[in-house]
């Protein structure tokens, strides 16, 4: 096939090596993609995209010696990006506002901040900004990146490393905060409160000097121990905006003015009070005026509680990575020189003969050379039989070798292994946003505002309708109360979290899923359509029937051997297997031609030889009496048709076997209520007694290759939400168009760029697990959201003290900074249940 290929993404410019597993071909050249996203555009409106990338072309088309088909035109747009380990954030509120900022910085085309992995993934023109640059804004903005080691290419091993070290001395750091804080409050506590609940200490504690120990005790609590709170609202406000750590700096240090006040100057407070002072609510009296030094203490010690809490489980979230990661060799024992010697595994070069010994794990991938052995691969596929490896078979990095030895050649290393691809994958889904997480974003951005609004509505509300005794006293607890309760902290948690347990454990059982997108989109699917080829059937035809008319047998295979020798597809890699299975030679071919979706043309020794369907050689005007064929179909195998010199030749059937989990899978789907369709490009009679077998709903056959995109668009027309499961890599534009692409990986060549979700082990059970994934990552956002509202909506009133007049029910502002604690907890807790996922098993 003399056709031209171009290696750059004409969509975004981006340099694509030929192993990319995405293409397109638009008249007559094939053009290579670096995501489905790209793919998808180009397919689109391919012409507006060739265009654009011609467009400068002639300006730099000054060297004549270069050939067309790589001509470098520079694309309009060079997008490279970058990831940003991030420090200092505390709160979701950060996330969005740094988000914010760097979408905003020249040169940025998009950038997106996660909370849950502390990154920031950032595309940008390097003509435009640099990393260095964007480090330097978020600097700026008060907080820090972690500087990964050497620069280049990041290793995400050495960066996860570094940033969990860092996590872990921050929290170390915070536990010292903590114990401090509580240390100072505990006192203040016991004395502004022991006496209401112990009447008899009521007079011991009331000793003159008080109200000046609680000063003492609660300043360095709210400065020291509280300062990123008020660190954080001060970087806030210079950006005008206001987020949770406005909402705990504005409570503590109501609270704490208003106490300083009554203890400096109680005269300032009593203007307008009668004589005989007024009592804080529930309070022992120790100046005229009440104090609330307990409340600013208290406050700032749970909410650090609650972090350290939140943190602690938060570190769990990150485990399947960590486990992944974990599962790297160290060392690899090659043989050089003839002496088998241990190196550490990033010591391997490409082509090094390995040795590995049962017990071991495989350290690289490559390719069995000698010897044998069982193999289990579970941790990356899910699959949990070992599998049986012999010479010319391939080993995954990272696996485990059971019983016997063999030797290797390594076949891809560092970055390319199968492992490290699973880890960068995992590692980018989980810093991706669902699309259910734009309206938290979205609440969440509105929510603080609205709160400090509320808070004063609460101050004035009270302060006017309570008697002068007691009315400041009354507007600063609510007005704190409901700061506090209202902090939106939980909320910015609820679909991070869940995300990235979710596809972690799906990673374990070698469900990689792309992005928050596709874990969303898969629980909404309606329509399943399946590709036949190496999705149903095993993908490995074989030759079962020849029949020939005008030539013997042999020479039937010979010719369309020798024909089918250049040809990719695997019905023409079966007829050339078969032809030397049975020790038959190839004859030279002159001219080859391949017709996707028909067959082939070629001359071989002087003859004119087609192989392929029916219609092709109809087409060729060929007459073809066609009973044989469509009884062959009706077993289930393909029949390929063979002209020679314009007379129809022979058949060939060639048989797919169909995988045993197939059939219950498709089983299993309808019961989850799903339309299953299969989609083929072969002929009708052959895809329906397939179809028989498995109980798929509907056929489409006979689609060309560049049609399945199309029909998937069609169902997507009547309003169905469909997943396209296909192989990979010649499905690519029909799994771009689908609402969710599954792509299933032969467990060795993971084709993660094709498909939004990636499936190790090649069996339809994937489909299943995956959508039950989805659907119990959904639920569990769900119920996180839940979580995180029902404090605030259920607290805000009480605190805001409607009860009050009819049960005198007031929600404390302690009560509230623990509510506050404890959903932060909750949510990340309940996310962690995800971990429990079970995976469906064929
Ligand atoms: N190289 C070839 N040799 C013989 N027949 C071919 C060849 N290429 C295509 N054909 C014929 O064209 C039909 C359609 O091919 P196509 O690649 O579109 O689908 P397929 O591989 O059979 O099925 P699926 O869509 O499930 O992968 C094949 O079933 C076969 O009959
Ligand atoms: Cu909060
Ligand atoms: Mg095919």
């Amino acid at each position: 096939m003399a056709e031209k290929v171009s290696f750059r993404d004409p969509v975004c410019g981006m340099e694509v090596g030929a192993a990319a597993p995405l293409s397109a071909t638009h008249k007559g050249t094939t053009y290579k993609f670096c995501s489905a996203g790209c793919l998808e555009k180009f397919l689109a409106t391919p012409d507006t995209y060739l265009a654009q990338a011609a467009a400068p072309a002639p300006a730099e088309a000054s060297a004549p010696v270069e050939p067309p088909a790589s001509s470098q035109a520079p694309a309009p747009e060079q997008v490279e990006q970058c990831e940003l380990p991030l420090l200092g954030m505390n709160c979701a509120g950060c996330a969005g506002r740094i988000e914010k900022t760097l979408n905003a910085t020249p040169g940025v085309v998009t950038a997106a901040v996660n909370f849950a992995t502390t990154r920031a993934t950032i595309k940008y023109d390097p003509d435009g900004t640099s990393p260095d640059t964007l480090k330097q804004v978020v600097r700026d903005m008060g907080y820090d990146v972690l500087e990964s080691g050497g620069g280049g290419e990041t290793d995400e091993a050495g960066m996860l490393e570094a940033q969990t070290q860092v996590h872990e001395a921050q929290y170390q750091k915070n536990k010292k905060k903590f114990f401090v804080a509580l240390a100072l409050t505990l006192p203040v506590a016991v004395l502004a409160m022991a006496g209401h609940l112990v009447p008899a200490l009521e007079d011991a504690l009331n000793f003159p000097g008080r109200a000046w120990v609680e000063l003492a005790l609660t300043t360095p609590v709210l400065f020291w121990a509280g300062r990123e709170f008020f660190t954080g609202a001060w970087a806030a406000a210079k950006h005008r905006v206001a987020d949770m750590n406005t909402l705990v700096a504005l409570g503590t240090l109501s609270a704490y003015l208003f106490s300083l006040v009554a203890t400096i100057a109680p005269q300032w407070l009593m203007a307008g009070a009668s004589e005989g002072g007024v009592a804080g609510h529930g309070h022992a009296m120790a100046s005229p005026v009440g104090v609330y030094y307990e409340v600013a203490a208290i406050i700032v010690t749970l909410i650090l509680m609650g972090r350290l809490l939140e943190a602690r489980a938060r570190s769990k979230t990150s485990g399947a990575i960590h486990a992944l990661i974990g599962l790297q060799p160290k060392l690899a024992r090659v043989v050089r020189e003839d002496r088998e010697e241990d190196i550490p595994i990033a010591e391997v070069v490409l082509g090094d003969v390995i040795v590995v010994r049962p017990g071991e794990k495989v350290p690289v991938d490559g390719e069995v050379i000698e010897g044998g052995s069982a193999v289990d691969e579970s941790m990356l596929t899910g699959e949990p039989l070992p599998v049986h490896k012999k010479a010319g078979d391939t080993v995954i990095g990272a696996t485990l070798n059971k019983t016997g030895s063999f030797r290797m050649r390594a076949t891809r290393i560092g970055k390319d292994t199968v492992l490290q691809q699973i880890v960068r994958l995992v590692q980018q889904a989980q810093g991706s946003k669902a699309p259910i997480q734009r309206l938290a974003d979205l609440i969440a951005s509105y929510f603080v505002p609205v709160v400090i609004s509320l808070a004063i509505a609460t101050f004035v509300i009270w302060f006017d309708v309570t008697p002068p005794e007691t009315r400041l006293n009354m507007a600063v607890l609510t007005f704190v109360s409901v700061l506090i309760i209202a902090c939106p902290c939980a909320l910015g948690l609820a679909t991070p979290t869940a995300i990235m347990v979710g596809t972690g454990r799906g990673a374990q059982s070698g469900i990689l899923i792309k992005g928050g997108e596709a874990l969303e989109t898969a629980h909404k699917l309606t329509t399943i359509v399946l590709d036949k080829t190496g999705t149903i059937t095993r993908g490995v035809p074989s030759v079962t029937d020849v029949d020939t008319f005008v030539v013997d047998r042999r020479t039937l295979l010979q010719l369309s051997a020798s024909a089918e020798a250049g040809s990719e597809h695997p019905l023409g890699e079966a007829i050339v297997r078969s032809a030397e299975e049975e020790g038959i030679d190839r004859l030279p071919v002159t001219g080859f031609n391949a017709i996707p979706g028909h067959g082939i043309e070629a001359e071989v020794d002087g003859k004119k030889v087609l192989v392929g369907t029916e219609l092709l050689l109809t087409n060729h005007g060929i007459a073809v009496n066609p009973a044989k064929a469509h009884g062959l179909a009706d077993e289930g195998k393909t029949p390929v048709l063979v002209a020679i010199d314009g007379k129809f030749a022979g058949v060939i059937a060639i048989a797919d076997p169909i995988k045993e989990s197939s059939a219950a899978a498709v089983k299993r789907l309808h019961e989850l209520g799903l339309e299953v369709i299969m989609l083929t490009g072969d002929n009708r009679r052959t895809a329906d007694s397939i179809a028989r077998q498995v109980g798929v709903d509907r056929v489409v056959a006979e689609v060309l290759p560049d049609g399945k995109g199309e029909e998937i668009k069609k169902l997507q027309a009547q309003g169905k939400i469909v997943a396209m499961v296909g192989d990979g890599i010649n499905d690519a534009p029909a799994l771009a168009q689908a609402d969710v692409g599954i792509a299933m990986g032969s467990g060795t060549d993971v084709a993660i760029e094709a498909a939004d979700i990636t499936l190790v082990r090649g069996d339809l059970n994937g489909v299943i697990s995956s959508i039950a994934l989805s659907r119990a990552t959904i639920a569990n956002i769900k119920q996180n959201l839940f979580f995180a509202f029902i404090y605030n909506i259920l607290g805000i009133p009480i605190a805001a003290g409607i009860l009050y007049p009819f049960t005198g029910w007031l929600l404390s502002p302690i009560i509230a900074s623990l509510t506050m604690a404890l959903s932060s907890v909750s949510v990340v807790t309940n996310a962690l249940r995800l971990r429990g996922f079970t995976v469906e098993r064929g």
